[in-house]
């Protein structure tokens, strides 16, 4: 009981810290570390002088969060300066055919998690038809953040569908969900929160997200500005796929293909849309998104090294003619060009799974 109540005192102070521990703090792990081991040891001088070199010792270890953060508790480490070049190498090993992707995503993390002040959240709308790799690049996102990435407990993620998929309970999730949101971020305030298939969230939800991305210094005493949004939808995808195949059939390269082609189209057509929940939502009448960034629709060639990919994943050797067969089994649209794969990269996974 009495060592239990110390362990409980204990693992909070050990949790939340990012820092080497003040004096007082330190003076409290002594206390609380001779309570532990005093009655381990009897009461000899001997005895007592161990306990205590043994309670100055692991003081000196909690002391410094980075001997045990990621080996006994994953800690939130919001100061944790981003590693640019393991990033970037993720983006553009990983990463097929979405150069733009690549490139706002890393100048937008990189410039984000620099600046020691940022006036808001940092608040990403990844755009794109189906399988072209919005979830994909979010798991990059958290791997790059987290050691344990998606399954950090300071990432979130939420999925229309599963997560909100009754009208009726619109206003219990609102409540839920900004208490999950506020609970989170004054535990760590680089949370990441991931929203997959906004465009079927409720516009009731979209607007309880809102007050958390706009440039308030403090919300009931909590501080966003250090947390991470991202949204993923399908909307505007059409959209885009109509800008790269103007691209294509005027023979230009799918990788000139600018941001400032897209940005502003896509911004427009999504806030015109009446299917898409950001419709009903100011998140972009007020400015709240950072930046949008248009996932390209996949040609034959991504979808083969989508597949190469997955053999090397797995432990097989890739396999070039294998690769390109199920490329092969994928249908492309349009129906006389069949240019772009209408799944992307989805179902690579599960078309190799025959042959392996
Ligand atoms: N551009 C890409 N580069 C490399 N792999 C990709 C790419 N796009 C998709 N993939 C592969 O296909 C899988 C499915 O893609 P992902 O879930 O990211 O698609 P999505 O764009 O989120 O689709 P949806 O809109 O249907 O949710 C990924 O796990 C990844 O293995």
């Amino acid at each position: 009981m009495h060592m239990r109540n110390v362990a409980c005192q204990l693992v909070p102070v050990m949790a939340t810290a990012k820092r080497k521990l003040s004096g007082a703090e330190r003076l409290n792990l002594l206390f609380f570390s001779v309570l532990l081991f005093g009655p381990v040891v009897s009461l000899e001088p001997i005895s007592i002088g161990i306990a205590v070199a043994t309670a100055s010792v692991l003081t000196g270890y909690l002391s410094y969060p980075k001997f045990y953060c990621g080996r006994l508790i994953e800690c939130c480490e919001e100061e944790r300066p981003l590693n640019n070049t393991a990033l970037h190498n993720d983006l553009s090993l990983k990463l097929y055919g979405q150069h733009l992707a690549h490139d706002v995503i890393y100048r937008a993390l990189k410039g984000f998690i620099s600046n020691e002040n940022p006036k808001k959240p940092l608040a990403l709308s990844l755009h794109g038809w189906t399988g072209t790799g919005k979830n994909f690049v979010s798991k990059i996102i958290a791997d790059n953040l987290y050691d344990q990435g998606m399954k950090s407990q300071f990432v979130h993620l939420f999925i229309s569908t599963l997560h909100f998929p009754h009208d009726r309970l619109v206003p219990l999730y609102k409540d839920q969900l900004q208490s999950w949101i506020k609970g989170n971020v004054s535990k760590c305030a680089r949370s990441v929160f991931i929203f997959d298939e906004m465009d079927k969230l409720h516009p009731g939800i979209i607007d309880a997200i809102k007050p958390f991305l706009d440039y308030y210094d403090h919300l009931d005493g909590i501080s966003y500005r250090k947390s991470i949004f991202i949204f993923l939808s399908n909307g505007g995808g059409d959209l885009i796929t109509r800008k790269v195949l103007e691209f294509w059939r005027a023979g230009k390269k799918r990788e000139d293909l600018q941001l400032k082609d897209l940005e502003t189209a896509l911004s427009l057509g999504i806030f015109n849309n009446d299917n898409s929940g950001f419709w009903h939502s100011n998140l972009i009448g007020k400015n709240l998104i950072d930046f949008f960034v248009p996932f390209l629709p996949l040609e034959f060639r991504h979808v083969k090294m989508c597949a190469m990919s997955e053999m090397s994943q797995r432990g097989f050797i890739a396999d070039e003619s294998l690769a390109e067969k199920v490329a092969k089994e994928m249908t492309y649209y349009p129906k006389d060009e069949r240019i772009f794969s209408d799944k992307g990269c989805k179902t690579v996974s599960s078309k190799l799974e025959l042959y392996l």
